[in-house]
């Protein structure tokens, strides 16, 4: 008779990082539109627990927007597509001035756009711009060219395109800077991480994972480097509470031996 072992698998630590928008969060027709629902900080709260608190946000938004929509949680967040981090300590790292004002003029150089086109929406972060098409489609190749003018008037920003949005960042940061220097510390030092996202300016994400032995999960479709896919924001939340269930469970087992 063949014998089945029935002893869980037990799971490498892991460390999650998650974009918030489209990925935590449904997309909106705008930035502050966005419906977050009242249980998600509960809900990762209990993960992150479960998770030793290897959990950060990786996301273009700024830290303080994060803080609020996810309040009373106080992650450890990479805002501004990593120009922003704020470290499991708290601390909060400083900003590069060159960056802040060379954002600034982005966005300076942009408002004429803005102000004779009320269906584009200008976020200027701490920075980083972001310049939305969303609610005037037709209005795409303006809104390109008009980003790619502002950031050629300025040292060693980049343009990259989201979802209805073109994003202006400093060269050499990126997603994956940010992942790369929460793995350095605790509690994400040594485990295996996982970055979850839906868009372009998670591929940077995806690839810094994949190449500290982790994984990339892409949700929806589009072309990807990421190793893995999910269909949705649910599925996003459940994984979440699936990962933090069984590392209580490999917790509690390791406690038993
Ligand atoms: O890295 P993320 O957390 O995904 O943030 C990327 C950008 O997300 C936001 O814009 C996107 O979501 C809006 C609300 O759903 C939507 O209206 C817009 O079209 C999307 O591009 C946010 O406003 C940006 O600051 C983030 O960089």
């Amino acid at each position: 008779m063949s014998h089945i072992d029935a002893t869980p698998h037990v799971l490498p630590q892991l460390a999650i990082f998650t974009d918030f928008d489209g990925t935590l969060v449904d997309l909106a027709d705008a930035p502050d539109q966005i419906d977050v629902p009242e249980s998600l900080a509960a809900q990762l709260e209990r993960a992150i627990r479960d998770l030793d608190s290897a959990f950060a946000v990786i996301t273009g938004r700024e830290i303080a927007d994060i803080d609020r929509y996810l309040a009373p949680l106080h992650l450890p967040i990479a805002g501004a597509h990593g120009t922003q981090r704020r470290r499991a300590d708290g601390v909060i790292e400083e900003v590069d001035m060159a960056h802040v004002v060379a954002a600034e003029e982005i966005a300076h150089s942009i408002a004429p756009l803005i102000e004779a086109n009320p269906g584009l929406v200008l976020e200027a972060k701490e920075g980083s711009v972001a310049l939305h098409y969303r609610q005037s489609p037709e209005l795409e190749t303006a809104a390109r060219i008009a980003m790619e003018d502002a950031v050629n008037g300025v040292t060693d920003f980049t343009i990259v395109p989201g979802k209805m949005v073109f994003e202006a960042r400093a060269r050499g940061i990126s997603k994956g800077t940010a992942l790369r220097a929460f793995m350095r510390e605790e509690p994400f030092l040594g485990r295996t991480p996982i970055f979850i996202g839906d868009d372009i300016t998670d591929e940077d994400g995806f690839i810094a994972a994949q190449e500290l032995g982790g994984v990339g999960i892409k949700l929806g479709e589009g072309e990807t480097a990421a190793r893995m896919r999910i269909a949705d924001v649910h599925s996003v939340h459940a994984l979440i509470q699936g990962l933090g269930d069984i590392a209580a469970r490999d917790r509690d087992a390791g406690d038993l031996h």
